[in-house]
C-alpha cells in the first residue's frame, strides 16, 4: 500500500474535515447523517484501498438511508506500514473521498463517513484488543491479503513458520499480528462471558471464511489447544465473494480530486463503478441490513467466489505477466489489445468456465464479456504491476485450481500453461526490450534464482514443489508449458499468443529436462 506522496495542500482545495463538510457539499455529496451518532459495531483489520471502496461504501449507503447507526466501522492498521493511513485518518476525522470512474470519463464521487474511528495496532495494541473485546463489537472483518493467512501454498494448511505469525507464536506477550490481536480479544470476551464476534474475511481467497477459520484455529490451538477447539466450535466465519477493481491511489488521483471537487484529501480512493458482495448469512450476533445496500446475502457463496476468482482474478494473472512482457504497463491497454482480449476470452471460455459450478442468476457469457469491458476501462488506470504483486500467493491460489481440475477431467490447459510460463519468463526480471522488471513478491529471490536457470533447465521453475506440488510430473501440462516457455524465449509474448490462437508458428519440438 503506497500513500500518494504529495503533501503540499492544493491552493484552491478545502481540507477534508467534519467542520468543512458543509462547504464541500456544494461540489460533491457528503454524509447527510450525523456521524457523532454512529457507533462502531464493526472492527476492520487492514484498511487499504479496497476496504474503503467496498465494505465501508456499503455501510455508508445504509447510514445515508438512516439505518445501521450501530454498525459504523473502527478501522485498524495492523502493520507498521499503516502509519501514513493512521495520520491521514486522524487529520481527516476518518473521512475520505471515493471516486468511481466510468469508461467515458464520467466521475461519481462522494465523501464516505462510515469509518468513525481508526487505531494503529503497533502504537496501541491494547486499544485494538479492547475494542474487539467490547460488547458493542459484533463483527470483525479482514482484508489482510492472500498472503496474510499464513497458508502453505500447496497443502493450503496453516504454516506456523510463516514470518507473518511466527513472532506471535514464539513470543506470546503483546500481539503484533492479526492472529495475535484476534486471539487476545476472543480470550478476553470469553473471560467476560461475551459471545464471540463474527469474523468476515473480505480477501480474494477461495472459501475465505473457512480458510480464515482453519488457519486462525490452528494458530489458537498452538497457543492453547482448548482455545483452538473453542474457536473451531464457536466463532462464526462466513464466506464472502468481494468484487470492485480498486487500484492504488496515485498523486494524480489526489490532484484530480482537488481540481474537480475542490477537496484536499490526503488519501482518496479511486475505483471502477462496478461493485459486488456476495455474503453467507451466518451472523449470530446480528449484522447490518446489507441487502438493502446492494449486497447479495446467500446460503452458499461457493459458486460465486469460484466464478470470480477463476474468471476475474485468474484472468488478471493472464494479463499481468504476458502483458508486461509484451510491453504493456496498464491493464486497460492489455485488455484492449485484440490479441490479449482473444487470449483472455479463450482462457475464460475453454479452461476456467468448464471448472465452475452453476451460478444462480448469472449468465456466464455476459459475465465474461462484462469482465473484458471492466478490464478495458481506461479511466481506472489499473496497473499490471499491481496484479503481478505477490504472484506466488495469487497465481497459485486462483489459476492452479483451474489447472488441476482440468487435468483431472481431461480438460484444456494450453492457455493456463502459457500463463504459468509467462510468470516463469517474467520472473527472470528482464523484459523483452532488455529492461529490468521489478519483481514484487515475498518469494522473489527463489523465484528469480530458478527462473534464471530455466534456459538450461527448462522445467526448473515448475519443479518448485513448494509452489506447484507435483504439477511438474504431469506430462500433458509440461508439454504445453515447455512449448510456451520456448516460444516466449525465442519469439516473445505476442508471437506466443498468436501461436496459441492458431495464427503463428508453433515450435516443432520443446526441450526436455525436469530440473530440480
Ligand atoms: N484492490 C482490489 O481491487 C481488491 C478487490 C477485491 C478484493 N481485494 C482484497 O483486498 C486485499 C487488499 O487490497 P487493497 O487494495 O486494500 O490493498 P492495499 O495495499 O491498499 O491495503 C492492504 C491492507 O492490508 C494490510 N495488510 C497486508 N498484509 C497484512 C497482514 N499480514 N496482516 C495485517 N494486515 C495486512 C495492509 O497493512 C493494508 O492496510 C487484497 O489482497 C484482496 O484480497 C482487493
Ligand atoms: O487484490 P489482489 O492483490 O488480491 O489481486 C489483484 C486483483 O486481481 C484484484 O485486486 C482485483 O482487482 C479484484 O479482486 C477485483 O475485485
Amino acid at each position: 500500500m503506497t500513500a500518494p506522496r504529495t503533501t503540499t495542500p492544493l491552493p484552491t482545495a478545502t481540507p477534508l474535515r467534519t467542520a468543512t463538510l458543509p462547504s464541500l457539499s456544494g461540489s460533491l455529496p457528503v454524509p447527510g447523517y450525523d456521524r457523532a451518532q454512529v457507533r462502531a459495531g464493526i472492527v476492520h483489520l487492514g484498511v487499504g484501498a479496497f476496504h474503503r471502496s467496498h465494505q465501508a461504501m456499503y455501510v455508508d449507503r445504509l447510514l445515508e438511508q438512516g439505518r445501521a447507526r450501530d454498525w459504523g466501522i473502527c478501522g485498524v492498521g495492523v502493520l507498521p506500514s499503516d502509519r501514513r493511513m493512521a495520520e491521514v485518518m486522524a487529520a481527516q476525522d476518518c473521512l475520505y473521498t471515493l471516486v468511481a470512474k466510468h469508461a467515458d470519463g464520467t466521475l461519481e464521487a462522494r465523501v464516505v463517513g462510515s469509518v468513525v474511528e481508526y487505531l494503529l495496532a503497533p502504537d496501541d495494541p491494547e486499544a485494538v484488543v479492547e475494542k474487539m473485546a467490547a460488547e458493542t463489537t459484533r463483527i470483525v472483518s479482514l482484508t489482510v491479503t492472500e498472503g496474510g493467512y499464513a497458508l502453505d501454498p500447496v497443502t493450503g494448511e496453516f504454516n506456523p513458520t510463516d514470518p507473518g505469525v511466527a513472532g506471535d507464536l514464539e513470543h506470546g506477550g503483546t500481539p503484533t499480528t492479526w492472529f495475535g490481536l484476534l486471539a487476545a480479544a476472543l480470550v478476553r470476551r470469553r473471560e467476560r462471558g461475551l459471545a464471540p464476534f463474527t469474523v468476515v474475511s473480505c480477501d480474494n481467497v477461495q472459501h475465505n471464511g473457512g480458510v480464515a477459520r482453519r488457519s486462525f484455529a490452528a494458530f489458537a490451538a498452538l497457543r492453547d489447544p482448548e482455545l483452538g477447539a473453542w474457536v473451531g466450535r464457536e466463532v462464526p466465519f462466513p464466506n464472502s465473494m468481494v468484487d470492485r477493481i480498486t487500484p492504488a491511489t496515485t498523486d494524480d488521483d489526489r490532484a484530480e480530486v482537488a481540481r474537480r471537487f475542490g477537496v484536499d484529501d490526503g488519501w482518496p480512493v479511486v475505483c471502477e463503478p462496478f461493485d459486488q458482495w456476495v455474503l453467507e448469512d451466518r451472523f449470530p450476533l446480528g449484522r447490518p441490513p446489507l441487502e438493502d445496500a446492494g449486497v447479495q446475502v446467500v446460503d452458499d457463496v461457493d459458486p460465486y467466489e469460484r466464478m470470480k476468482l477463476r474468471l476475474l482474478n485468474a484472468g488478471h494473472q493472464a494479463l499481468a505477466y504476458l502483458g508486461r512482457l509484451a510491453g504493456h504497463r496498464l491493464v486497460h491497454d492489455a485488455a484492449q489489445d485484440p490479441l490479449f482480449r482473444a487470449f483472455l476470452l479463450g482462457y475464460m471460455e475453454e479452461e476456467a468456465t468448464p471448472t465452475l459450478l452453476p451460478v444462480p442468476g448469472i449468465d456466464l457469457d455476459a459475465y465474461r464479456h462484462e469482465l473484458i469491458a471492466r478490464f478495458s476501462n481506461p479511466a481506472v488506470r489499473d496497473t499490471l504491476a499491481r496484479l503481478a504483486f505477490d504472484g506466488s500467493e495469487r497465481l497459485t491460489k486462483w489459476l492452479l485450481p483451474v489447472v488441476r481440475d482440468n487435468l483431472a477431467a481431461g480438460g484444456e490447459v494450453r492457455r493456463s500453461a502459457a500463463i504459468v510460463a509467462g510468470w516463469a519468463r517474467y520472473s527472470e526480471g528482464v523484459d523483452e526490450q532488455g529492461d529490468p522488471i521489478e519483481i514484487a513478491d515475498r518469494r522473489r529471490d527463489p523465484l528469480t534464482e530458478r527462473a534464471r536457470r530455466q534456459r538450461e533447465e527448462p522445467l526448473v521453475f515448475l519443479a518448485d514443489r513448494d509452489l506447484f506440488g507435483d504439477l511438474v510430473e504431469d506430462e500433458r501440462f509440461t508439454g504445453h508449458y515447455l512449448e510456451a516457455l520456448t516460444s516466449l524465449h525465442e519469439r516473445g509474448a505476442r508471437a506466443t499468443l498468436e501461436a496459441l490462437a492458431g495464427r503463428g508458428p508453433v515450435p516443432a519440438t520443446a526441450p526436455g529436462g525436469t530440473g530440480t
